[in-house]
């Protein structure tokens, strides 16, 4: 059987509150995400104490520096041991060439795209004169070409990139079920629909975390799957 590949992501402020949430759901998930909230505040420390969870952990950090800094991140961060590691894809070539070299053994080192709480408006406002689609398949088609793992985008985006990437790995966050509040997303679909069009990992947050009953909003994911 597949492995669950539901990663919940864990953007919450107090390590135990962290710590006991992935505990409640981890038969329901496949993963831990650990993003810049998580990091900045508990570090190294925080990220050894979620490995006794004894699932795999996706350090979220979206690097994005010139590639000698984000070479020296990346080594920095082999003694954690994380499955997945994502940098920005807009860093450029040379960044995404040198952060895969420096990257632990088993580390898939994927690129972000186009953040899934920008939509074209967004875009056109920091000067990119593209929409959020042709942005995340020309920037895909980059990480492809530096020799990345895959990428993060939305689920608007993955089968496109899927067809053209056969075996990149890709990871899909901006996940509502049907009935989810969207909040500071803006190209959302649903679990299923993600997985579907290909996605490898689905990045599911607050739809679990800030779920009444965390456990029960697990599950009803992993039944849609
Ligand atoms: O790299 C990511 O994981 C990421 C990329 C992106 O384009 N959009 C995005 O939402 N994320 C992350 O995915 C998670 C989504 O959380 P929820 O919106 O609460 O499900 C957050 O931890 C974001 O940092």
């Amino acid at each position: 059987m597949n492995r669950n590949p539901v990663y919940l992501a864990l953007d919450l402020p107090r390590l135990d509150a962290a710590e006991a949430l992935a505990r409640k759901v981890s038969g329901h998930i496949g993963g831990i995400k650990l993003g810049l909230e998580f990091f900045c505040a508990h570090g190294h420390h925080g990220v050894h104490e979620l490995h006794k969870v004894g699932l795999p952990i996706f350090l979220d950090l979206k690097l994005h520096d010139i590639p000698n800094t984000v070479a020296g991140a990346m080594q920095a961060i082999h003694v954690l041991q994380p499955s997945i590691v994502t940098i920005h894809a807009a860093g450029g070539r040379a960044m995404m060439e040198d952060a895969k070299a420096a990257a632990g053994e088993n580390c898939k080192v994927v690129a972000v795209t186009v953040l899934t709480s920008l939509d074209g408006d967004d875009l056109s406002a920091i000067g990119v004169n593209a929409n959020p689609y042709d942005q995340a398949l020309r920037l895909a088609d980059l990480a492809h070409s530096a020799g990345l793992d895959g990428i993060v985008c939305s689920g608007h985006e993955v089968g496109a990139v899927h067809k053209q990437w056969k075996d990149g790995y890709f990871v899909v966050p901006g996940l509502r079920p049907a009935d989810g509040k969207v909040g500071d997303q803006k190209r959302t679909v649903t679990p299923r629909e993600a997985r579907d069009a290909g996605a490898s990992v689905l990045v599911i947050g607050r739809p679990i975390s800030r779920a009444e009953d965390p456990l029960a909003a697990a599950k009803a994911i992993e039944a849609t799957l």
